[in-house]
């Protein structure tokens, strides 16, 4: 049994600060999912100030999903800062089918570097210019037709690439893990693809990249599964997944990952 849950042990013991510069809907969702995992969440996006705030993080998560230009220069400066200091940074390329800003945008951020690329089938299907982009933020692609651009996406550009959905998988492009844990109810409650990225982007901190973003997956994944058996429906679990998130043990994590070589 692969020790997933030391992953979640050596994030926890640093708290690492992550700056997510992500859209209105998220940023109080996410914030409440990194408290609850044990990382310190911080959310900015003013071009004055992101080069410092970026400075003093630990990790950073971009995602466009209400950006305006303004915001869109905050993304940049807070992404060349991040790579001049070697900060880890993770792309969510949120609803990236639906405007020819976001296409470009994401092209160019992906050329910038990300440890991480993690979205949804849809989303990572347009990335490889195939698909038709899904529904706005949510995905008709099943997460296995998106497995091959996933891949070459990851050997072309170095990022460890996650496409999360019913069963997660994330590649590097030599090697690939399943991640089977999760929960119908996590894609009917508003931002938790978003709040996922920044659980990734804390357990980049000081770790393997693919392992990390895995074992980001599973605790996500785990933390759903045990949501999903005392709620009543997307409002008590969105309640009951961040109870969750903070009770789960690194032991947990380790016992109950459903995650397999791909
Ligand atoms: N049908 C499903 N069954 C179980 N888990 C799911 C399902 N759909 C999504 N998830 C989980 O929900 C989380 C967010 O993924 P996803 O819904 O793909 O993100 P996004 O909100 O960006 O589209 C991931 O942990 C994923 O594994
Ligand atoms: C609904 C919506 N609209 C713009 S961003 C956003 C949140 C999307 O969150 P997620 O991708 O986690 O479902
Ligand atoms: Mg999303």
């Amino acid at each position: 049994m692969a020790d997933w849950g030391s992953h979640l042990s050596t994030m926890r013991s640093t708290a690492p600060l992550v700056l997510n510069i992500t859209n209105f809907v998220a940023m109080n969702v996410m914030a409440n999912v990194l408290l609850a995992t044990g990382a310190s969440p911080a959310m900015a996006h003013a071009e004055e100030e992101i080069a410092e705030i970026t400075a003093l993080s630990d990790a950073l998560t971009i995602n466009f999903g209400t950006a305006d230009a303004g915001w869109m220069r905050g993304i940049f400066r807070a992404v060349e800062t991040a790579r001049g200091q070697g900060i880890p940074w993770v792309l969510d390329p949120v609803a990236v089918g639906v405007s020819t800003l976001r296409k470009q945008t994401a092209a160019r951020l992906i050329e910038m570097g990300p440890a991480v690329i993690r979205g949804n089938a849809s989303e990572i299907l347009v990335l490889a210019g195939q698909g038709a982009g899904g529904k706005g933020v949510d995905a008709t692609d099943g997460v296995t037709e998106a497995a091959a651009a996933a891949r070459a996406l990851a050997s072309r550009t170095g990022a460890v690439v996650a496409v999360t959905g019913a069963v997660d998988y994330v590649t590097d492009g030599c090697r690939a893990f399943s991640v089977a844990n999760g929960h119908p109810l996590m894609p009917r409650v508003t931002a938790l693809g978003c709040s996922l990225t920044g659980v990734v982007g804390a357990f980049l901190v000081g770790q393997p990249t693919l392992e990390a973003a895995t074992a980001a997956l599973a605790c996500y994944g785990v933390a759903g599964e045990r949501a999903g058996k005392c709620a009543s429906g997307p409002g008590s679990f969105a309640v009951d997944f961040l109870d969750a998130l903070a009770a789960l043990t690194p032991d947990e994590l380790s016992q109950m990952a459903r995650v397999t070589p791909a």
